[in-house]
């Protein structure tokens, strides 16, 4: 099913809302929000639909009953929108941002102003507001904005009443317990006597009693007073004692530690809970609606108190994928707290196999900040909202619930039918049409550097010493084959490779063609390709195979190992090309699959609760970095690849071996079938475009394998073609030979000689390095390497003693054309190989 819609303008609605093709779904046009104002003061937006009431008014305020219209008195049809609330939050950024986006031609925002809200009574404040945002901050008179919403029976995004309860944490845990949410295990020290057993404390070292209830150390103490941000955490003796007092930030400081203070505080009410692990990131959650909610991770104020900043100044925030359970716990928070608008605060634990959150504090009315996308939807949400409440005949759908719909009737869109239908009607009725469920993408890694492996047999002690030192069993017999990969082991290898390098050079002659300067080259090409770059456990992959062995000539039993295959890989990383690739694909899989999507498509959809977004990858370097790289195409992330991966990528056990099918018996020997099949028919001398139908079927089949038909009508020769790619491959060689001659033996020397190489600073550098003698190759790799790199395949493709090709090394010989195409375009082979 392919989910593409057209926005249609609906005339009879005051060019404001756009309705989709036939469809029993309205949404507000995109373009009705005003992103492009430029900003009135400072940097906050403009917001065309506002008004200051004190403005309006002049000298009229303090007369009973004001109109939002000021001195015109009078109702434009328009939805009044009044923002009630402390000026430092109503003209904060992210409150310009999301007004600044709603259609002035269906609302008009009312600022009250710090003035009239701490200076006047409630019969000054505007009279005929119909919807209000009002919300507790500091200094905020609660009561007084309670009597007004009474007054004049305002709708209220966020219930004020529930706002008194958001400002005692007991009162915020015991609703969250009885809405079934789980918070830290707590326990109340009440000096006022809710819930009270009492006020009973005693204090030991490790833990602490409440009325006989203990909660060990580390545990959290907080304030009853959820405006109260001086939270302390006290750690066990084991630990080294002391505490952790948190604050609210100063400048980039968020918490201190006091060695100390292990004693708790005696002075007031306070809630002591247990102190939850969760490595030091917080989730913070902002919901507009019981629907929708943007999570993002930051480092917790308990890891070292130090705020991470970026350029701007702001807080570092990582994006979060929330899991099913986190956005339950979402809907409940809006549904019982009753704030449409609502921040709370998540920890996360690792419980087996699964994510457990915690909710430790719920804020009420919050905006994120810095997101331009939270911005938009925030501003869309919020207008369907006000217009089911207000105007429910403008609106026939809400976009965190529709967007993916395809399949629509045409209903009636008279004012009667639609105004017919309150907004539940509408929910129902959409939910009764057909809905894409489930999109499965399967992404390939992008570009990335040729695979490359250097193997040998090597009799040499220090080798063997080092296979039985790290062998699985330490035997000196040891069979198994020995993996290496970590960091550790590696770095003692290359020092194996070094001495061995050293030993070997002792007293050799100059004889290139002995096998002793064989085996001192591969081993100083070894050396090399080990010291290229910082062994960080990552690019490179060693396998040890033992092969010979000394046996007791009795027994015939295996005694020591006297020779060893070494196999050493490396390459295969993603390039900065193959990066932007995937960020690209991303972007493109978004616009192609979810294009135009009424009420803002798979950016909304990713973080509407009814939708979910998973990414898996194996455990391969390359290809866990490519997912970050499409997610962050995909979500429209910013920021660099390692803390998506990080919080967006899942790298499971189960999913390692979903496109692998080596494991799988039977698809292995289908496999080896087909090639088996592919290798001897591609050896054959024959022209498929002499051929007849018959031999052509005989060859691939028929007709309808139009793939493989077309490759060979290209091909035309397969054994001719095959010997034209081993022919081209022996030019290029030579002219890799020259070059190598022409940059004199400085190339060589350095490939062989220990440090002269140019090395990147680690194995994610660029690769700036010139190699040698003017010649710059992708990632300092010398050109005697490039050269080998090609003998390597060449040597491989063809063996002259049976005529035949090794069919399996195409592959790599497309792998290394199209790397040396695109990232050493400048060495300019004269041949035609690509
Ligand atoms: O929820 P809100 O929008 O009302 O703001 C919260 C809080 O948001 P949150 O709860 O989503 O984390 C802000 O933290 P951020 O989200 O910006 O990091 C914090 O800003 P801050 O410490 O200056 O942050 P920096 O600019 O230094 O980074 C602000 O403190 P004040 O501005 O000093 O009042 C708080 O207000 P309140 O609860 O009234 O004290
Ligand atoms: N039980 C707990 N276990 C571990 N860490 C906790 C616990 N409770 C709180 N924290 C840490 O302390 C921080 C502050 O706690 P909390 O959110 O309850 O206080 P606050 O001052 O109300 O914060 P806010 O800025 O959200 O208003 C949390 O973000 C979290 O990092």
């Amino acid at each position: 099913m392919t989910p593409t819609t057209t926005l249609k303008s609906d005339a009879s609605s005051s060019g404001t809302v756009s309705t989709l093709g036939g469809s029993s779904s309205v949404a507000v046009k995109r373009s009705s929000f005003k992103k492009d104002k430029k900003p009135k003061k400072e940097s906050n937006p403009f917001i065309p639909a506002a008004i200051d009431y004190a403005d309006s008014l002049g000298a009229g305020l303090g007369t009973a009953g004001g109109s939002v219209e000021g001195g015109e008195h009078h109702i434009d049809g328009r939805i009044q929108l009044g923002i009630c609330a402390m000026d430092k939050k109503a003209r904060s950024k992210p409150m310009a941002e999301i007004l600044s986006r709603l259609d002035e031609t269906l609302f008009r925002v009312v600022f009250f102003g710090d003035d009239l809200i701490l200076n006047h009574p409630i019969d000054d404040w505007p009279s005929n507001i119909d919807v209000l945002i009002a919300f507790y901050s500091k200094g905020y008179p609660l009561t007084k904005a309670k009597e007004y919403v009474k007054l004049r029976n305002v709708y209220l995004l966020n219930d004020l009443n529930m706002q008194s309860k958001l400002q005692d944490r007991r009162k915020v845990y015991d609703m969250l317990e009885a809405s079934g949410i789980d918070v830290p295990r707590h326990v109340f020290l009440s000096l006022d006597n809710y819930k009270s057993t009492g006020t009973h404390v005693e204090e030991y070292d490790d833990h602490i009693e409440i009325n006989g209830v203990s909660i060990h150390k580390p545990f959290v103490e907080k304030p009853i007073d959820a405006d109260d941000h001086n939270i302390a955490i006290y750690y066990p003796t084991s630990a080294g004692g002391g505490c952790k007092k948190l604050f609210r930030k100063i400048g980039n400081r968020s918490s201190e530690f006091y060695p100390d203070i292990s004693e708790i505080r005696r002075d007031g009410s306070y809630v002591y809970e247990e102190f939850v692990e969760t490595q030091g990131t917080d989730v913070k959650m902002y919901t507009v609606g019981p629907d929708y909610g943007h999570a993002e991770a930051r480092k917790s104020p308990t890891v070292d108190g130090k705020v991470q900043r970026n350029a701007d100044g702001k807080e570092l925030r990582f994006p979060v994928i929330l899991t099913r359970s986190e956005k339950e716990i979402a809907r409940r928070i809006v549904v019982q707290f009753k704030q449409f608008v609502c921040g709370f605060d998540l920890l996360r634990v690792q419980e087996g196999h699964s994510v457990v959150s915690y909710c430790c504090d719920v804020n009420g009315f919050s905006f994120v900040k810095n997101s331009r996308k939270y911005y938009d939807d925030c501003a869309q949400i919020l207008t369907e909202h006000m217009l089911a409440v207000m105007k429910p005949g403008q609106l026939l759908g809400f976009s965190t619930l529709d967007p993916l719909l395809t399949e629509v009737d045409n209903v009636d869109l008279t004012e009667h039918s639609v105004s017919s239908l309150n907004p539940l009607h509408h929910v129902a009725r959409m939910l009764r049409q057909e809905e894409l469920r489930c999109v499965i993408a399967v992404v390939r890694h992008g570009d990335r550097t040729p695979k490359e492996k250097l193997k040998m047999n090597t009799k040499e002690p220090i080798i063997l010493q080092y296979f039985i030192d790290n062998s699985v069993d330490k035997m000196e017999n040891s069979t198994k084959d020995l993996k290496v990969k970590a960091k550790g082991p590696m770095v003692d290898f290359l020092a194996a490779v070094q001495s061995a390098t050293s030993s070997s050079a002792d007293g050799k002659d100059d004889d290139d063609t002995s096998e002793n300067n064989k085996l001192l080259w591969k081993f100083k090409h070894m050396r090399d390709i080990l010291e290229r770059w910082k062994i960080s456990g990552l690019t490179r992959k060693l396998q040890i195979k033992p092969r010979k062995f000394d046996t007791d000539p009795d027994t015939g039993e295996k005694l020591r190992c006297k020779e060893v295959q070494l196999i050493l890989k490396w390459g295969g990383d993603l390039t900065k090309l193959g990066e932007n690739q995937a960020i690209k694909l991303g972007k493109q899989f978004r616009q192609e699959i979810y294009p135009d999507a009424p009420g803002g498509g798979i950016l909304r959809l990713h973080s509407t609760f009814r939708h979910d977004l998973k990414i898996k990858t194996s455990d391969e370097g390359r290809v866990m970095k490519t997912a970050a790289a499409f997610a962050k195409g995909l979500l429209e992330l910013e920021g660099e690849i390692p803390p998506i991966l990080v919080s967006l990528v899942h790298k499971e056990k189960g999913s390692m071996h979903m496109l692998d099918p080596s494991g799988d018996k039977d698809v292995k020997l289908e496999l080896d079938e087909c090639k088996e099949k592919l290798s001897k028919n591609l050896q054959q001398d024959i022209d498929w475009r002499a051929m007849t139908e018959e031999d052509r079927f005989r060859l691939v089949g028929p007709p309808q394998v139009t793939s493989l038909r077309d490759a060979l009508a290209k091909i035309g020769n397969p054994r001719k073609t095959l010997q034209m790619i081993y022919e081209t491959m022996g030019t290029l060689i030579e002219e890799l030979e020259v070059m190598l001659m022409g940059c004199g033996s400085s190339d060589e020397k350095a490939a062989v000689e220990p440090g002269g190489i140019p090395k990147g600073d680690s194995e994610e550098d660029g690769g700036n390095d010139a190699a040698l003698s003017g010649v710059k190759l992708y990632k300092g790799e010398t050109l005697l390497e490039l050269t080998e790199r090609w003998r390597f395949i060449h040597k491989r493709l063809y063996d002259k003693e049976t005529d035949t090709f090794d069919l399996t090394r195409i592959p790599d010989v497309l792998d290394n054309v199209r790397f040396d195409v695109l990232h050493n375009p400048h060495l300019g082979f004269n041949c035609n190989i690509a």
